[in-house]
């Protein structure tokens, strides 16, 4: 395996994901606040920018739009349910490691949910896809979402922290893991995760100066970057948010000098 930082997924050793996985995970409603992020062509345009590392996106969106756009990192992820789904957490496998290196991803990602009563098959589909990314030289994004009917607080420093763990453990190259709150309980998850990366999950979408100050944050608890979805495509100058994401994460620009790019 090449290292990390050789991969498409990597700028100078950080990590800048844009996540359009959403019409799956949550449905349409997330593309109402700006109705033009319905047309999955609108945010492959905002993909293109430099900034971005990994676009994820499932199946058939690649399918129906990679070959357009050989200029964006694809990065192929392979789980997802919708939210129709109403039992205990669980992401069925969608595409294969070998259909996601045929169409032309850089990197592959895959859910686990930890701490669900469906766990232990989750894992073992983690098992297959992680080892044949191996062998295609791909690296792995895990989504460490502990959650289920036994987890009380999925985003306790002490969850996060076992979550970026996990990802370690099973062999992730990168956890993408949820703000736990605070920079020392992220400094914590980051220790945990050892030689694997760890990325801020962006989250629903908030305020530019609070979300860019917990971006920051995380970047200054040691985490590599960003795996971010409603709190670029949900505002109407999605660019310019990466322009100020790109200041935090690949020139540890300060708040104040990101928030004039808005
Ligand atoms: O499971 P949740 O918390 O609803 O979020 C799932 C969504 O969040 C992401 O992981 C990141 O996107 P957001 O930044 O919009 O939260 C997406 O890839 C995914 O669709």
């Amino acid at each position: 395996m090449r290292p990390f930082d050789d991969t498409p997924l990597s700028r100078d050793g950080k990590v800048l994901i844009l996540a359009y996985d959403h019409g799956l995970e949550h449905g349409p409603v997330d593309f109402e606040d700006v109705p033009e992020t319905m047309d999955p062509e609108t945010v492959w345009d905002v993909a293109t920018h430099d900034a971005v590392t990994g676009f994820a996106v499932q199946k058939g969106v690649a399918e129906a739009y990679a070959d357009q756009y050989d200029d964006v990192n694809l990065l192929l992820k392979l789980n997802g349910t919708s939210n129709l789904w109403m039992g205990e957490p669980d992401s069925a496998v969608n595409c294969s490691v070998d259909y996601a290196a045929e169409l032309g991803a850089s990197s592959v990602g895959f859910t686990l949910y930890g701490g669900s009563n469906n766990e232990i098959e989750m894992a073992e589909e983690f098992r297959d896809a992680q080892e044949t990314a191996r062998e295609h030289d791909l690296p792995v994004v895990m989504w460490s979402y502990p959650r289920g009917q036994g987890l009380k607080n999925d985003t306790s420093p002490g969850t996060i922290a076992y979550a970026a763990r996990q990802a370690l453990e099973l062999g992730a190259d990168v956890a993408k893991v949820k703000y736990p709150g605070s920079k020392e309980a992220m400094e914590h998850a980051v220790e945990a995760a050892g030689p694997t990366k760890v990325v801020m999950s962006g989250g629903s979408k908030t305020s530019d100066e609070d979300f860019l100050t917990t971006v920051s944050d995380a970047i200054d608890a040691g985490a590599v970057g960003l795996a971010v979805g409603r709190n670029v495509f949900q505002r109407e100058n999605p660019r310019e948010m990466l322009d100020a994401l790109e200041a935090v994460i690949f020139e540890e620009a300060s708040v104040e000098d990101a928030l004039d790019y808005l």
